[in-house]
């Protein structure tokens, strides 16, 4: 069974394709500078080598019959008809407090999703897009919804409320929500697998570190609390978003620099985070040959960067009440040596020992970097956001069929 999996940006769109059993990623791609000048399909062929196909793109209904076009071209394609897609499972950014779990498309759902624009005014809407794009071009094609907040719905009020006037949480749904819940969900349960362990049973903290960031407390295999708040701009300073900050900065900046509610939110998601403590750029790759070079500032983004995750791993492993497995993943925590040890770095009162030769020989697969004696196991586990949608897809095909 086929089962598309889509992950609509505001100006992207990505996509998998999979062969359901056997697992397999049959193709993948995705399109970026939607509605821009210069957008293109960039695809991934079986032997790994990358296509670039321009075109003009101006909205994502387009874009996606445009994938769907590759998909069952000659030359690139991999599917006959289109109808051997069975499913198509969406990224959906914000579910709000009504979904804790994925849910089959119905116009009852999408009115929910509707409602849930205003609390991911960014996101939601290209998500909502795609759904549309797919009702019209492959109509009759089940659709299932898989959020990025559900798995955090599992938090306390007391995690999630914030310190404000309560009416603001009962009159616009003002409280923490937390992202990123498709990664840690699937790294901590994929952690447990492969230590053989219980997921029932134990305490995990997960850090999901890429473009956009997140450290999740796992108790008994749910979320207790996340560093991601009503929106992804909340907690570990990011590539260029700028995690927490004392809020009276923002009415003072906004004052000092004439900036209304659009600049300063353009601010604190686009111009702050890596790029703007660095000034070089929001990519670690980049940040990462200027600390070569010796860039001051950029020394002191890394640091600021890694110290933010320690903080948040030391106030978790408070949570759970210790920590038994601390997992690293997304882009950055996956491949960067020097960021996990920074992070695990004097941790050993808690129990965290990291094997700091393997820690550095090691990138982007399943394996254990701490020490035999560390009694909390440290490891990387690569997130795979778009597997875990397509599960899910076909677990709710079964339950309706
Ligand atoms: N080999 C690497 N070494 C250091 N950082 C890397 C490496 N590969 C990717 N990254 C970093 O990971 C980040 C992107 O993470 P990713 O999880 O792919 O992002 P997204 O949130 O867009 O899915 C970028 O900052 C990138 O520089
Ligand atoms: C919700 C969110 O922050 O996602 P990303 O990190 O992929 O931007
Ligand atoms: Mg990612």
């Amino acid at each position: 069974m086929k089962i598309l999996v889509l992950n609509c940006g505001s100006s992207s769109i990505k996509y998998k394709l999979f062969e359901m059993e056997s697992k397999e990623v049959i193709a993948q791609g995705g399109i970026e500078k939607i509605g821009m000048k210069g957008s293109f399909l960039k695809l991934t062929l079986p032997d790994g080598q990358k296509v670039m196909l321009e075109g003009e793109i101006l909205e994502h209904r387009a874009g996606i019959e445009y994938i769907l076009g590759v998909l069952l071209s000659e030359k690139y394609g991999c599917i006959k008809t289109i109808d051997e897609i069975k499913a198509v499972g969406h990224r959906v950014v914000h579910g709000g407090e009504r979904f804790n779990s994925s849910v089959l498309i119905t116009d009852e759902v999408i009115d929910m999703l509707n409602e849930c624009i205003e609390l991911a005014p960014l996101h939601n809407p290209p998500n909502l897009k795609g759904i549309y794009a797919i009702q019209e071009l492959l109509p009759g094609t089940p659709q299932v919804g898989v959020f990025d907040t559900a798995f955090h719905q599992t938090m306390p009020v007391y995690a999630y409320m914030y310190g404000l006037p309560y009416s603001l949480y009962e009159k616009y749904g003002i409280r923490r929500y937390g992202f990123h819940g498709t990664s840690h969900r699937y790294v901590s349960r994929r952690a447990c697998e492969f230590l053989g362990v219980p997921y029932e049973d134990q305490r995990i903290i997960t850090a999901h570190i890429g473009n956009g960031g997140s450290v999740t407390a796992i108790k008994n295999g749910k979320s207790i609390d996340t560093s991601m708040g009503m929106t992804p701009v909340e907690g570990l300073i990011m590539g260029t978003r700028s995690g927490d900050i004392d809020p009276g900065v923002i009415s003072y900046i906004m004052e000092k620099e004439n900036m209304g509610t659009k600049g300063i939110s353009t601010l604190l998601n686009k111009f702050s985070g890596m790029l703007g403590i660095s000034g070089v750029s929001s990519d670690m790759r980049e940040i990462e040959e200027a600390i070569e070079g010796g860039n001051k500032r950029a020394i002191m983004a890394l640091k600021t960067y890694c110290y933010r995750i320690k903080k948040y791993v030391g106030s978790y492993a408070a949570a759970l009440g210790g920590v038994d497995i601390l997992v690293f993943t997304g882009g950055v925590g996956e491949n960067q040596a020097s960021a996990r040890k920074a992070v695990c770095e004097n941790m050993e009162y808690m129990g965290i020992e990291l094997d700091e030769e393997l820690n550095d020989s090691v990138r982007a697969k399943e394996v254990v970097i701490s020490k035999p004696t560390s009694k909390v196991k440290v490891l990387i586990i690569p997130t795979d956001e778009e597997l875990t949608i397509a599960k899910d897809t076909v677990e709710i095909l079964n339950q309706v069929n």
